[in-house]
């Protein structure tokens, strides 16, 4: 944090960030639209019935999953945009001073279409998708559970338990998502800073030799730490606009 702040001021935290913004509505409507209807079809219960009559773990991990799995082809252009800016360490430009790879998002979009062609903005997306297959289903396991054993039988719960199991459903799947997320994130600076990686398999294995196992756990505190505020908002959010509108 000192670091970023001394070498490029407040504005060095918020690099990249304009683009998830406009992404997360469209990331999480693909998310959440596809769980509920994938949870209908495997329950035929309707989000009202299954306070009543609660789904099984295994049709929730199977829905989380499927969201997971579709969300992740909606997520990956704006992943990569978000990961070549923040790795973009160079202060902002300056009279006098060479000018960044990238000059924001669009900027950034455009040459990587350019450069590498349409399939060049879904790099990294296979890397992507194994991250988030399972983790969706183990997010939306953890909250159901979570939220299950601190309602009473029946009824809705509480704001404070959705927050907080929503909150540690967020820890539960960003931890469980890390190891997987360090490699994404190689696969989609691939190339830029004279890496070149044969697959998700390599990466991971010359990742390893370089770094040792160690290297699948960066970034863990500061994922999990973003991950509790992020997804407690989220899981309310989800639970009151289903019931005005569900
Ligand atoms: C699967 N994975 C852990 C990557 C994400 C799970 C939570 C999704 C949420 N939009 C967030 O950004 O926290």
């Amino acid at each position: 944090m000192v670091r970023i702040y001394r070498h490029e001021s407040l504005l060095g935290f918020f690099k990249g960030m304009s683009f998830p913004v406009a992404s997360i509505a469209v990331v999480n409507s693909v998310l959440f639209g596809v769980y509920s209807n994938a949870l209908l079809l495997l329950t035929a219960t309707s989000h009202q019935e299954r306070r009543a009559q609660p789904p099984s773990y295994m049709h929730i991990f199977l829905a989380g999953c499927t969201g997971g799995f579709l969300q992740a082809y909606f997520l990956a252009p704006f992943d990569l945009i978000k990961v070549r800016l923040q790795n973009q360490t160079e202060p902002r430009a300056q009279p006098g001073s060479p000018r960044p790879r990238y000059q924001g998002p669009m900027h950034c979009a455009a040459s990587i279409f350019q450069e590498e062609g349409p399939r060049g903005l879904f790099r990294g997306a296979w890397a992507l998708t194994l991250r988030d297959t399972p983790t969706l289903g183990i997010y939306f396991i953890t909250y159901e559970g979570l939220c299950h054993q601190y309602t009473p039988e029946g009824q809705n719960p509480s704001s404070a338990t959705v927050l907080v199991a929503g909150g540690f459903a967020g820890i539960a799947s960003w931890v469980t998502a890390t190891p997987l997320d360090v490699i994404k994130s190689r696969m989609q600076m691939d190339g830029l800073r004279g890496k070149v990686y044969r697959g998700v398999l390599d990466c991971m294995v010359s990742s390893v030799r370089q770094e040792g196992v160690g290297v699948f756990l960066r970034g863990l505190t500061i994922n999990s730490a973003r991950a509790f505020p992020v997804n407690a908002v989220t899981f309310l959010s989800y639970e009151y606009l289903l019931r005005w509108w569900g």
